[in-house]
């Protein structure tokens, strides 16, 4: 028997309470931060008083503080009203849930001998909602991480689009990684950063930390080997209209970092230069002269000074990515005096990925030839019977920072 409580997905939310007739400004506003879901009003009914209103506030506010919204969107508000924040609790179930139009499936191998008649079944009474129905086959070794997927019905056409938390996700699930579990540990990182802050995200694929980070006014360095990840970065950046705050690479992290923390030689043609390393979907620099304008504002630190926040997500390997003896440090860069480099408020917190090995805190301590102190084991979800994922945080050690050899200077260009 189909248990319908299962699809139950319970969000703990926050919402606005607003007077009715204020409802149409306010929600101009707050374009970008209320609840932003097919079907769902991000305006409803005060159960308490025919006055007011609920504006339903979206899952990338995560505090009841509000410091998730801008400072000026919050001010301007006030001006109109007395700001009142009530938690709002919604349950989206079994009917609420639609499919796109590829139908995943992952056969086990007791059902496989029957998977043509599953498929046929599934395609012939969800057609043409559902266009495409594929298995997945095998277990993923490739290093970008791509699974592999059989086509048992309909057309051969994986590119999708996927939203999570009000950001859309163009993709193409045969060429890069994809997760739509691990939304909400996407939203989880991301609250912690605030506007203005400078996120490395080392293996940021198409960009599920990268985007809402850009569109929390963060500045972001991004990078992935898989070119194809990249280019979707590029696609989504686009979208979701946060292309003057990211930049994106594509190379292995460990050159990455490294071209990233090198203090470059070559000034002023080699230098960053903001306006010419905008975000275009097809690559090429984006010469239009508003976005110009905006990139060079917003990119004016430069990442071998400081940094907020590194993102590592590659659960099999990130640790082979830490540490002296790789490339991943300097960091701060050793031309630059300790004291000359600025640290934001919450510091250099360094986010190791996922793993399922409670050991991983020694061996981040070995690898870094350093103690870490106060680490945050943070569980991410369950992936099988006895295994989990968890997220490993610490704020890098500063002794860990200092690197004896400093021959690492460079010249600097995105996208390489
Ligand atoms: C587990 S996925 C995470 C992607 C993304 N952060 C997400 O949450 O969807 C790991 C990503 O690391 C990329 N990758 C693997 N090896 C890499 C390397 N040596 N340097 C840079 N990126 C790499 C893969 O292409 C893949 O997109």
């Amino acid at each position: 028997m189909l248990d319908e409580s299962k699809f139950d997905a319970h969000l703990q939310l926050w919402a606005l309470r607003i007077p009715r007739e204020l409802c149409k400004v306010a929600t101009k506003i707050l374009n970008g931060y209320l609840i932003d879901k097919p079907r769902i009003k991000p305006v409803t009914e005060d159960p308490t008083s025919e006055k007011n209103r609920y504006m339903v506030l979206s899952e990338r506010v995560q505090n009841c503080d509000l410091s998730d919204i801008p400072s000026q969107k919050l001010d301007e508000l006030q001006t109109m009203c007395k700001i009142e924040v009530v938690p709002y609790s919604l349950t989206l179930g079994y009917s609420y849930w639609t499919a796109g139009h590829i139908a995943h499936l992952n056969i086990g191998d007791e059902l496989l001998p029957y998977k043509d008649v599953i498929a046929k079944v599934i395609y012939d009474k969800n057609h043409p909602r559902i266009q495409t129905i594929v298995n997945k086959v095998g277990t993923i070794t490739n290093e970008f991480r791509v699974p592999k997927f059989e086509i048992l019905a309909g057309k051969n056409d994986m590119v999708t689009e996927v939203k999570q938390y009000g950001a859309t996700f163009k993709l193409d699930y045969s060429l890069v990684y994809w997760n739509s579990r691990l939304e909400h540990e996407h939203l989880r990182l991301v609250s912690q950063f605030k506007a203005g802050e400078t996120i490395c995200d080392m293996f940021a694929g198409i960009g599920p930390f990268t985007i809402p980070a850009a569109q929390k006014g963060c500045l972001v360095y991004s990078n992935d080997l898989n070119p194809d990840s990249v280019r979707y970065l590029k696609v989504n950046a686009e979208i979701n209209k946060v292309n003057d705050h990211i930049r994106a690479y594509n190379m292995d992290a460990r050159k990455f970092i490294s071209v990233l923390m090198a203090v470059p030689t070559c000034p002023p043609n080699g230098m960053l230069k903001s306006e010419d390393q905008n975000l275009t979907a097809d690559g090429k620099a984006n010469r239009g002269t508003n976005k110009r304008m905006r990139g060079s504002a917003v990119f004016n630190t430069q990442p071998w000074e400081h940094v907020d926040h590194v993102i590592m997500n590659l659960p099999a390997s990130a640790l082979k990515f830490l540490g002296k003896c790789d490339t991943f440090l300097p960091f701060p860069n050793p031309k630059m005096p300790l004291e000359a480099l600025s640290i934001g408020n919450t510091g250099r917190a360094l986010y190791l990925g996922f793993t399922a090995t409670a050991s991983y805190g020694r061996e981040a301590e070995s690898a870094l030839s350093s103690s870490i102190q106060d680490p945050i084991f943070h569980k991410v979800r369950d992936v099988a019977p006895n295994k989990a994922m968890f997220c490993f945080s610490f704020r890098l050690p500063e002794e860990a920072c200092l690197k004896e050899d400093s021959t690492n200077t460079i010249c600097h260009s995105a996208d390489g």
